[in-house]
């Protein structure tokens, strides 16, 4: 096991012997709370009579944006570059309980202290830092609420938000967050992953113990709250940064949450070697601001994260793994936790993505996050959405392996491991085109697409899928009330998969489809499932480019609208191939592996009896 360096923690883990027994439905990803806002603030702006028609803008706009400093300013309303903030009156304006900004948590007076280093001078600021009573130049009007901090004209997305640091004693505490980038070009506005830098805001409140109200609030809101010495009680050569956190005082002691503890495990090779960089330039900042314990491993061989999964003791990473890396490691993990000893304390573990792989499909359809920055927030937010697993039979020795996205059997992408060096991300496309080029005697008249899918979440529309969030906190296992659960039943965190009812399957339906010619027959055949019933199979006797034009469909979503594709959702379903330009290996979540006869592929063995 090799370690790199990283915030130190205590036990060491234990091996431990696993055998594959079951396949397990439902996993747990860490996933965003509350998603990412598209448009994404909407600000109940307080009635005053100047409102005009049922909605307008509001126009608020960060400004200064000095990274990683204190007293930053972020948005100044009626400035250069404009932040767009929504405001839906007759939704939420004026109405202080709007759905849309949650309810209020505290609210008070606040004044967002611009200055640099105001630490470094406390001394000379003393009484402005310390001073009760002190009028409170410049304050707002400021709401915490269940989602978001509003400060005039201003609004932070709680989801945005890292944690909150306060020195003990003083009347200021600093709210670090990671809010999209506006100052990018509008056109850079559309694209699907928002561009984060590090903010913080100090805040300045009227005294001491209103500062301690406003961060126990924050606590309150699942937080982090970092808590540091006073700046004088410390060595006066240590910069303000670098104080050690101490306890919290004695008003915040049950309100702020422990620091999570969880295992890392990175593969330096993800993303053509770019993942050690993504880990420790852009992530880890954020988890250590956020308090996280971590122990970080990068694998050393493939297989190597499959080993941890399955033998890790969980009393040192309760709080979960994070993967680092692409769909690759994610499957690696995931194999090693489904076949520990203990099934259910595996699926328990919520499992963590940070995407540095070259693909990362995974996390992007799952999650519907594409940046490590997003990733990271979400994890740090806790938020766990429920994903289902496959597992896959018919492999050499009897092993099962499982997966969370797909599964192909014999069919184009074999060469793609060979072109991971060379092509990176486009080796899919490569070595399918590749592969197309060679198999002339594949053609496809029509095409079966077998979806394995819960019967409530077939309700679903697919790109909903990233709505299907919940956020737990695994303490307390609190449930978020405001956010958007669609068919998801429950949290998987410490219980086994829990259903609203049990699933109730469709009626089997028999599925018929033209059967190949007889001169054909050698090179695909059909199986008809008698579990499901269902059947499978390319038929031959069109043209080939059909296949080309599903694939390229198949990468925008697209595919199922075409004419000679038919979609079925099963729960069960067995493929066996005949012919002798058939491959013998299949692909789970883009990884190989060499089959030995037909497969079985399964949502769930256990049910399909
Ligand atoms: N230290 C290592 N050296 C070589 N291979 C490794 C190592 N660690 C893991 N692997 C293997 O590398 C393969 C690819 O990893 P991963 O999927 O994380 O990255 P990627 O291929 O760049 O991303 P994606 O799968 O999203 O395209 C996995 O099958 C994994 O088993």
């Amino acid at each position: 096991m090799q370690k790199s360096g990283s915030v130190p923690r205590g036990n060491s883990n234990s091996l431990r012997v696993s055998v594959p027994t079951q396949a397990l439905r439902r996993m747990g990803f860490c996933s965003p709370g509350g998603g990412q806002h598209a448009s994404p603030i909407v600000f109940p702006e307080k009635r005053n009579g100047k409102a005009k028609g049922l909605s307008r803008q509001l126009v608020v706009n960060p400004t200064s944006g000095i990274s990683g400093g204190d007293g930053v300013d972020l948005f100044k309303a009626k400035s250069v570059g404009e932040h767009r903030i929504d405001i839906i009156e007759g939704v939420g304006g004026g109405d202080e309980k709007s759905d849309l900004l949650g309810f209020i948590v505290y609210n008070g007076k606040l004044a967002l202290d611009k200055r640099r280093n105001v630490d470094g001078a406390y001394g000379k600021n003393r009484k402005q830092n310390q001073g009760e009573g002190t009028a409170l130049e410049g304050g707002v009007d400021a709401k915490l609420t269940s989602k978001a901090l509003v400060w005039g004209n201003n609004v932070l997305p709680l989801d945005e938000i890292v944690s909150v640091s306060y020195h003990s004693g003083l009347r200021h505490f600093t709210v670090h967050a990671y809010p999209q980038n506006t100052k990018s070009c509008d056109f850079l506005r559309f694209r699907k992953s928002p561009k984060r830098s590090r903010k913080d805001f100090r805040f300045l409140t009227s005294s001491k113990d209103e500062a301690i109200q406003w961060v126990g609030a924050f606590a309150d809101q699942q937080c982090y709250v970092n808590c540091l010495p006073h700046p004088l009680v410390s060595s006066k050569k240590q910069a303000s940064s670098e104080l050690r956190p101490i306890d919290p005082p004695p008003e915040l002691l049950f309100r702020c949450k422990n620091p999570p503890r969880m295992l890392v495990i990175l593969n330096p090779r993800s993303g053509r070697g770019r993942s050690t960089k993504v880990f420790h330039g852009m992530v880890e900042p954020i988890f250590k601001l956020a308090g996280f314990q971590l122990e970080v491993v990068n694998t050393t061989h493939a297989g190597h994260a499959k080993t941890l999964a399955s033998s890790v003791d969980f009393s040192t990473c309760p709080d979960g793994i994070i993967c680092v890396g692409g769909d690759g490691i994610v499957n690696e993990v995931l194999n090693g936790l489904l076949t520990r000893d203990n099934q259910k304390e595996g699926i328990s573990i919520p499992m963590g993505i940070i995407p540095a792989g070259s693909d990362n499909s995974l996390v992007r359809t799952v999650l519907g996050v594409r940046d490590p920055i997003s990733a990271a927030l979400a994890i740090v937010k806790g938020g766990l959405t429920a994903t289902d697993v496959f597992a896959v039979s018919g492999f050499r020795q009897g092993a099962i392996h499982f997966g969370m996205t797909v599964s192909y059997i014999w069919l184009l992408l074999e060469l793609s491991e060979k072109y991971q060096k060379r092509f990176g991300p486009l080796r899919y496309f490569v070595a399918g085109f590749l592969k197309f080029l060679c198999m002339p005697k594949y053609k496809l008249r029509r095409c079966l697409v077998v979806i394995q899918i819960r019967p409530q979440a077939a309700l679903m529309p697919a790109p909903s899928r990233q709505n299907n969030v919940r956020a737990i906190d695994p303490k307390s296992k609190r449930l978020s009330s405001g956010r958007r659960q669609l068919s998801d039943p429950g949290p998987i965190w410490d219980a086994e998969p829990k259903w609203d009812a049990e699933p109730h399957w469709e009626v089997e339906n028999p599925i018929e489809l033209p059967g190949p010619s007889d001169d054909l027959e050698a090179d695909t055949k059909k199986e008809t499932n008698p579990e499901v019933g269902g059947e499978v199979g390319g038929h031959q006797g069109a043209v080939s480019w059909r296949i080309v034009i599903s694939f390229v469909r198949l990468q925008i979503g697209r595919h199922l609208e075409l004419p000679y594709v038919d979609y079925i959702k099963v729960k069960s379903v067995k493929i066996k191939a005949g012919g002798k330009h058939t491959h013998n290996s299949c692909g789970i979540d883009g990884e190989l592996f060499p089959l030995n006869g037909q497969v079985i592929s399964s949502l769930l063995p256990s049910s399909a009896d």
